[in-house]
């Protein structure tokens, strides 16, 4: 197949007072052309700092980062911001952010903000770049006249949408989305869902789609990737995972998740995430798994390939 992005064992670890955040820790996976991913994990587990190091969108406080970010087959983690910016970021890649919605200047008319990435990462003329923000908006369910519109005149679901034509309006190959409906109401994140797998179907894009919310997933994504305590502790397709999850972490995190369709009951995980400072050793989850073994507490599982597609790191599949 056709390898658009390879991540091999990336890190982003940060410096603080209390110590250093290892908050991406080795993470591998890589996706096809027009294949999307869904990483999930709760809270706190490295997911938008995962986000930030395959853009190398890096704060100041950066203690390291390291491993290759392969795009096309080049490797964009070793380019510097000039060309990052100039080269990668919106032209290949564009990131949503988390609450990005709320983050869009309010002194300045929607349709100025959109034509913004054209103009700067694409070359566009001014008049180009309206008639390019016009077909985009139109597309993205919004009535044209919204471009002379400032954001606070336009409802949370409409702003999302502008938000999303703003990430697919230089034509990237890869658009990463940071908890995109999370903000929003329960029919809104349907639409806005809709029109994310319309996007994909039209113009097939990928998705890394990064979310808690698991069965919003399984709506959007050819293959899953279940973040603990800043590593993959599941990489799996869609399929097998939602009907198959391997991972202790993965089989709570899905039991967590009521259903309409079935009468099962609901459990929480116990306990809290680790801190990425000081996580226990061995197995990162060992403290509250159902199954944890004297291995576990002992020494970390490797990422075990159970089929193809499909691996996981956990004692239970293997090991010594
Ligand atoms: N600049 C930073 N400096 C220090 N620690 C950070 C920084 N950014 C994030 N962290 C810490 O890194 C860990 C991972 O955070 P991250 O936001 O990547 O997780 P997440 O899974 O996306 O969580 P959420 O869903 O709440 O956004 C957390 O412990 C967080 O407090």
């Amino acid at each position: 197949m056709d390898t658009m992005l390879q991540v091999e064992q990336l890190k982003l670890y940060y410096i603080t007072l209390k110590g250093v955040v290892r908050a991406v820790d080795g993470v591998s996976f890589e996706i096809d052309r027009g294949e999307s991913i869904a990483i999930v994990g709760e809270s706190g587990s490295g997911k938008s700092s995962l986000a930030r190091a395959i853009l190398k969108l890096l704060p100041r406080n950066v203690f390291l980062y390291d491993g290759k970010v392969i795009l096309d087959g080049e490797d964009i983690s070793k380019l510097n911001e000039a060309e990052l910016n100039s080269r990668v970021r919106w032209s290949k890649i564009s990131f949503v952010p988390q609450a990005a919605m709320n983050s869009l200047n309010p002194v300045i008319k929607i349709g100025d903000q959109l034509i913004e990435p054209l103009i700067y990462h694409k070359g566009y003329s001014k008049d180009e770049a309206i008639k390019k923000a016009i077909e985009m908006i139109t597309y993205v369910g919004i009535p044209n006249e919204f471009i002379n519109r400032y954001p606070f005149e336009l409802s949370g679901g409409m702003r999302q949408r502008v938000i999303i034509a703003m990430a697919l309006i230089t034509e990237p190959k890869i658009v990463i989305l940071d908890e995109p409906t999370s903000a929003l109401d329960v029919i809104t994140q349907a639409n806005i869902m809709n029109l994310l797998k319309r996007v994909r179907l039209e113009k097939g894009i990928s998705y890394i789609f990064i979310t808690h919310d698991i069965a919003l997933a399984s709506d959007l994504a050819d293959k899953v990737g279940v973040m603990y305590a800043g590593k993959i502790v599941e990489l799996s397709d869609a399929d097998t995972f939602y009907t198959k999850p391997l991972h202790p972490y993965s089989q709570l995190l899905l039991s967590s998740v009521p259903s309409l369709r079935e009468d099962k009951n609901i459990t929480y995980i116990k306990g809290t995430p680790p801190s990425l400072i000081n996580p226990p050793p061995g197995c990162r989850f060992h403290p509250r798994c159902p199954f944890a073994m004297d291995i576990c507490r002992r020494e970390e599982p490797p990422l075990i390939s159970i089929e193809k597609g499909v691996y996981v790191r956990c004692w239970l599949y293997g090991g010594k």
